[in-house]
């Protein structure tokens, strides 16, 4: 019998991804045996810093690939916002889920949306493309760094430590925190991470078995949505040391991408958009490349490379 090894990162909300996979893939698979491999990263230990300090966002995925390297699991479950733009050599995305609410929620016991929250309000965030959106949107807010998973971040608002809290809808309704949500933060003010809301599954490049078996669960409007959301970020260098946020639509065979590139300090915000009709000619990549050079051309190089010199 097949037996699928799946790595997963401890936090409840990876584990409820993973589990989630593992039922998908058992559901069209009844035959293949699934495992999860629990596994701590040093984005989950280093709590004190920010994750730009310690090296970004593929701290949530090494532990995992080399328990993959070392045999121990086959696949990997993540939360695509937090992959790489470039995966390690070997590796491959051979899924996308179908993609869950992909906006950013605000969360509060005070106010019911970003407007109302009172002059000089604290507001918790960590990620650099949230403080960018804040400071175009609220200047007068006061923005606090705020770490931790989903649950330490709702306790610690809870506990008073802050006005108002943002974070993925995705996440909180996965984890059952729907009711939290104050207000959904919108397109076009307000603009997600690149590939929010998505779940992915990363294995090996040469393991063919695996892949066969993911790729029953890949959702086409999805991949097509995130590719473009992915190489838009690919072609500004994105990582999480800037504020970079994308947001693409399919309407049929129309695919529609917002971008913007921030900035913390000024709040200074570039736009830009664009919108292609997918042919055999046009890929999403082309749709992303081309609104990461508008995004260039209106600004964006002069934030961008003042974030690379930090
Ligand atoms: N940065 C951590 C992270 N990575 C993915 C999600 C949410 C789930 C998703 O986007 O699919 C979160 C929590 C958050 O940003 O509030």
């Amino acid at each position: 019998m097949t037996v699928l090894k799946i790595a997963t990162r401890k936090s409840p909300l990876a584990l409820w991804q993973t589990e989630y996979v593992a039922a998908q893939l058992k559901a069209a698979h009844p035959g293949v045996e699934i495992e999860l491999v629990p596994l701590s990263t040093r984005g989950d230990e280093v709590l004190d810093r920010s994750l730009a300090a310690i090296g970004g966002k593929g701290l949530f995925l090494k532990e995992l690939e080399l328990a993959m390297e070392r045999g121990e699991a086959n696949l990997a479950v993540h939360s695509l916002k937090d992959v790489p733009m470039e995966l390690e050599p070997g590796f491959t995305l051979a899924a996308v889920l179908p993609r869950e609410d992909e906006s950013d929620a605000l969360v509060s016991n005070v106010a019911a949306d970003l407007e109302s929250l009172p002059t000089g309000a604290i507001v918790g965030t960590s990620s650099l493309r949230r403080q960018a959106q804040l400071r175009a949107l609220r200047p007068d807010l006061e923005i606090r760094d705020l770490r931790g998973n989903v649950n330490t971040r709702l306790a610690k608002l809870d506990a008073g430590e802050y006005d108002a809290i943002i974070l993925a809808a995705a996440g909180l309704k996965r984890l059952g925190f729907d009711a939290r949500i104050r207000t959904r933060l919108q397109a076009p003010h307000w603009l997600p991470a690149p590939a929010q809301g998505a779940i992915a599954i990363e294995c090996f490049a040469a393991d063919a078995e695996s892949l066969r078996l993911c790729r029953a669960l890949n959702d086409a409007a999805t991949w097509t949505r995130v590719s473009a959301e992915r190489a838009m970020n690919r072609a500004l260098h994105g990582s999480c040391h800037v504020p970079v946020s994308a947001l693409a639509t399919l309407h049929g065979d129309r695919l529609h991408l917002q971008g913007a590139v921030g900035d913390v300090v000024t709040g200074r915000l570039v736009r830009a958009e664009a919108e292609m009709l997918l042919t055999d000619d046009h890929s999403p990549e082309d749709l992303g490349r081309f609104v990461a050079n508008q995004l260039l051309e209106g600004g964006a190089a002069e934030l961008l490379g003042a974030a690379l010199l930090d």
